[in-house]
């Protein structure tokens, strides 16, 4: 791979207990190229989350990440932000979407406010320059523009999971970090959501770290696939080999539990 866009390296992260120390994740390296969609599957626990949290830096205390770890994002160490770098980094840089990032939408205020909050901030945007990016993002999640005013409430869950998405694009990230994006949804929204996310990507060409659960979804969502067992990265492999030629016991076992997958594409 020639420079990736995000390079994560020995990266070590333990919840600091009491009594004793958890190691959540343990010497994980892993590189994700400019537009790849890399995809962290592994049972309940194994650290995925863990490790999405880091990479957007929105860990928390008890979780340390230990010394020599090592994330760099389009060459900058993203562990030696300060906190002023940071706040930019967020949104701008790397945008995440979780399970439950529809209901992270601010129930009093309007679409268009939500928008604006964030353009303002990060691109000091305008009302109304920012009510036009805001039509803009909204058309490419399939959201009439004039539902701007609208509240949150007035939409179902699948839309709001879009508006959450589209306010994600609207700074342009480089990288979108999803964590059980659409895991809260039924399965047709699931595909449609999964399905613009993936024509957003190649028309502007953002990575995706994507997890989930759905072992289907992620054969057919991702390019490549890291598979984790007890915060270690057994395996990874494009996306197709991991499903047909798997190598480790524990990727067989996995594909195991899963009989009815099919290895289509997506589009
Ligand atoms: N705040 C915390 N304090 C202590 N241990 C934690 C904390 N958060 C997570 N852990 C532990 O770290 C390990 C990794 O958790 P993580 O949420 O990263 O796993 P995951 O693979 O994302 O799981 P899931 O698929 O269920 O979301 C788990 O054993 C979990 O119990």
């Amino acid at each position: 791979m020639n420079q990736p866009l995000l390079s994560v390296k020995n990266l070590t992260i333990d919840y600091i207990g009491e009594e004793k120390d958890f190691r959540a994740v343990d010497n994980v390296s892993f590189d994700v190229a400019p537009g790849e969609v890399f995809g962290l599957a592994g049972e309940s626990g194994c650290g995925k989350s863990t490790i999405a949290f880091a990479i957007s830096r929105l860990h928390k205390p008890p979780a340390l990440i230990r010394k020599d770890s090592q994330i760099l994002l389009a060459g900058r160490d993203v562990l030696d932000l300060d906190p002023k770098a940071l706040a930019a980094f967020r949104w701008r840089e790397v945008a995440m979407v979780f399970q439950s990032a529809m209901n992270s939408l601010n129930p009093v205020l309007r679409i268009e406010d939500q928008f604006y909050d964030v353009l303002r901030t990060h691109k000091g945007m305008t009302k109304t320059q920012a009510r036009e990016r805001t039509a803009e993002m909204l058309q490419l999640v399939d959201i009439a523009p004039d539902r701007m005013r609208n509240y949150p409430h007035q939409f179902s869950g699948g839309m709001r999971q879009r508006i959450v998405i589209a306010i994600c694009m609207a700074l342009d990230p480089k990288l979108v970090v999803m964590d059980e994006p659409t895991t809260a949804l039924d399965v047709v929204v699931q595909r449609e959501i999964l399905q613009r996310i993936n024509e957003l990507r190649k028309q502007f060409g953002f990575s995706v770290l994507f997890i989930t659960h759905d072992l289907g979804l992620m054969v057919q969502f991702c390019d490549r696939i890291g598979i984790m067992l007890q915060g270690k990265l057994v395996e990874q492999n494009g996306a197709e080999a991991i499903y047909k030629t798997p190598q480790h016991e524990y990727t067989r076992k996995l594909w195991a539990s899963f009989p009815s997958l099919h290895g289509g594409v997506l589009l």
